[in-house]
């Protein structure tokens, strides 16, 4: 079982995966992007160079793949739970490229691997401000609120179109309610 936590930057993602580590010890857990050795080092590319759209685009593509191949692929019989996946990737790339070339790069990136459930968090308006406020923005959060607001609405889109199941869980909610939601949903699937 392979699942995946969404949500635009501050949703909370990283907060509830911490919890879900604990709880589920056997879980195998990544992270987009960045995961694998050569992800750090797209990583740093990615957040601190001035590249384009479409190089970008390859960079989080190759992570992708490679996240699939080492670790995603020989742990398919457990459970996996990433922070972030296939549905960010089209998601934040939907704003420039056309959806359908995005469902086939990831395609060919993944060899069809995408997340059998997806819980999106989701964000109003006032708490992203707020919660943007609180930190330092990299490349892309530097892009704004309304931005942001489309690729959540894009991230529910996306699970649609690509018939995924999905849950959406507001962020605003406390950190137990969440955890509580997401664990329940989880142990009816292990
Ligand atoms: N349910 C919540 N209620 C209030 N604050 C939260 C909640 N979940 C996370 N936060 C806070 O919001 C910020 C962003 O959370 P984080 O887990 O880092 O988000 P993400 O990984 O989605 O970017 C952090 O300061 C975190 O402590
Ligand atoms: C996985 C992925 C992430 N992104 C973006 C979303 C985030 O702004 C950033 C990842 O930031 P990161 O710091 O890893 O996560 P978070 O903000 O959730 O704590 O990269 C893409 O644009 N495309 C992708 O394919």
């Amino acid at each position: 079982m392979y699942i995946a936590l969404e949500g635009i930057d501050t949703a909370g993602k990283s907060t509830q995966i911490e919890l879900l580590k604990k709880e589920f010890e056997n879980a195998v857990f990544i992270k987009e992007p960045g995961f694998t050795k050569f992800g750090e080092k797209i990583r740093e590319i990615i957040f601190h160079d001035e590249i384009t759209k479409k190089a970008e685009l390859f960079l989080f593509l190759a992570d992708r793949a490679e996240t699939v191949e080492k670790v995603i692929k020989p742990n398919y019989n457990k459970l996996i739970i990433s922070d972030r996946s296939v549905i960010s990737g089209i998601a934040y790339a939907m704003e420039f490229f056309d959806f359908d070339l995005l469902v086939n790069l990831n395609r060919f990136a993944t060899d069809g691997i995408f997340p059998n459930f997806v819980f999106i968090l989701t964000l109003d308006e006032e708490t992203l401000k707020s919660r943007l406020s609180q930190k330092e923005h990299d490349n892309i959060e530097k892009r704004g609120i309304k931005y942001l607001l489309n690729i959540q609405q894009n991230m529910i889109d996306t699970c649609n179109r690509l018939e995924i199941p999905y849950q959406l869980i507001p962020a605003n909610s406390t950190i137990e309610a969440i955890n509580f939601r997401i664990k329940k949903v989880i142990s009816e699937f292990v």
